[in-house]
């Protein structure tokens, strides 16, 4: 774990930067630092792995205070990821992540082989390996930032805004790619990111600062959203959050669905209009629903697949009110369609079902 204990910076002209800062990083977890700009999260970064220096307080990694540590030691312990990823230009794909290794004592040959091993895991491909950082994308720059930094299977890792410096789509391929490499090498991450929508994505627990380096609150997501413990912290989360908390509800075993009559791919029309309950038919295929079929644009005297509005308004049981409530919205007919997780159906809600599930939900958190 890493600890800050009443942790301050204060540069030479007497700026504060850093104010009194106390929390701790669990061990295995991602800790994220947003707030706003320039309120202290790089400082707070850079002071563990001593590229900024604290002036007061204790920053402890597992007991241990950084001081105590050799800074070459201590910087061998920390992957550190930065924007742009900050790869050496002259260097190719393979040597930038193998410098990492080699650093701490492994054999150009043995460096190399973990280079390839973690250029397969960030997701790129082999064949990348002998070309220089200009010949990639910004979202395999960054892919191979992490990976350099995982080079040394560092304990802790410190990530500042890693993802930033690429388009809303390819962040959040790196965002679900990162999220399923830590569920797998289970480091000890502090990462800063301006994107409060990331920070509730990937963060365990998320840290809010202050201007003037001041921690608000560090909870977890959900607490976030559902208890802001000051004005500033619900302002910062943002106006939506109400919608973001329902990511972090799960859905009840006891919901209260509908029965919806379904008819097979294949079947007739006719079937179809004897069994539906107003214009829309849910088509289902081996026992598993496909999409809704629209009894009035029917020309054909069966159903065929190309006239099916196919999947997206499905919700998993096992998912949250957020996909539930996706389901019903995205629905064509308001009704949105509940599977196992084996995908079978297991009836739909409407509209007014999911405003009684929202209303229990929130009641359920004391809202
Ligand atoms: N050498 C320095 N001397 C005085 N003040 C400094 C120095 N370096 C940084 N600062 C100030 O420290 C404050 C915190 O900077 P920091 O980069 O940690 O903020 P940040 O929260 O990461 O900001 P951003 O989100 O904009 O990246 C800023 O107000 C900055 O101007």
């Amino acid at each position: 774990m890493i600890s800050f204990e009443n942790v301050t910076k204060h540069y030479e002209d007497g700026t504060l930067v850093v104010d009194r800062l106390s929390f701790t990083a669990p061990t295995g977890k991602l800790t994220i630092l947003v707030g706003p700009s320039g309120c202290g999260k790089t400082t707070t970064l850079r002071m563990i792995n001593r590229l900024i220096e604290h002036s007061s307080g204790k920053i402890l990694l597992n007991d241990q205070s950084i001081e105590e540590l050799d800074v070459v030691k201590l910087r061998r312990k920390i992957g550190y990821v930065i924007q742009n990823a900050g790869l050496f230009p002259h260097k190719n794909i393979v040597d930038n992540i193998a410098v990492t290794a080699m650093l701490n004592g492994a054999t150009r040959h043995a460096a190399r082989k973990t280079a390839m091993e973690l250029l397969e895991r960030v997701g790129l491909s082999a064949s990348l390996a002998n070309r220089y950082p200009w010949q990639l994308s910004g979202g395999q720059q960054q892919r191979v930032g992490v990976a350099r930094a995982l080079a040394s299977d560092p304990e802790f890792m410190l990530m500042d805004e890693p993802f930033s410096a690429v388009d809303p789509v390819v962040r959040e391929q790196l965002q679900d790619e990162f999220l399923r490499l830590q569920r797998e090498i289970g480091k000890t991450i502090i990462m800063v990111t301006h994107d409060i929508d990331e920070a509730m994505k990937l963060g365990d627990q998320v840290a809010v600062l202050m201007p003037g380096g001041r921690l608000a609150q560090v909870a977890s997501p959900a607490e976030l959203l559902t208890s802001p413990k000051s004005p500033f912290v619900a302002d910062f989360i943002g106006r939506d959050r109400g919608y973001r908390r329902l990511t972090f509800s799960p859905l009840q075993p006891q919901l209260p669905l509908q029965t919806e009559p379904t008819v097979d791919l294949g079947e007739s029309v006719m079937r179809a209009r004897a069994v539906a309950q107003g214009r829309w038919i849910l088509v289902t295929g081996q026992n598993k629903p496909l999409g809704w079929f629209d009894l009035e644009l029917a020309t054909e005297s069966t159903i065929e697949l190309s006239d099916i509005n196919l999947g997206s308004t499905f919700s998993p049981l096992s998912g949250n009110l957020r996909q539930l409530t996706d389901a019903v919205l995205s629905s064509p007919c308001q009704r949105g369609v509940i599977v196992d997780d084996e995908q079978q159906l297991m009836g739909t809600l409407g509209f007014d079902d999911v405003l009684d599930v929202l209303r229990a939900s929130n009641k359920a958190v004391g809202l």
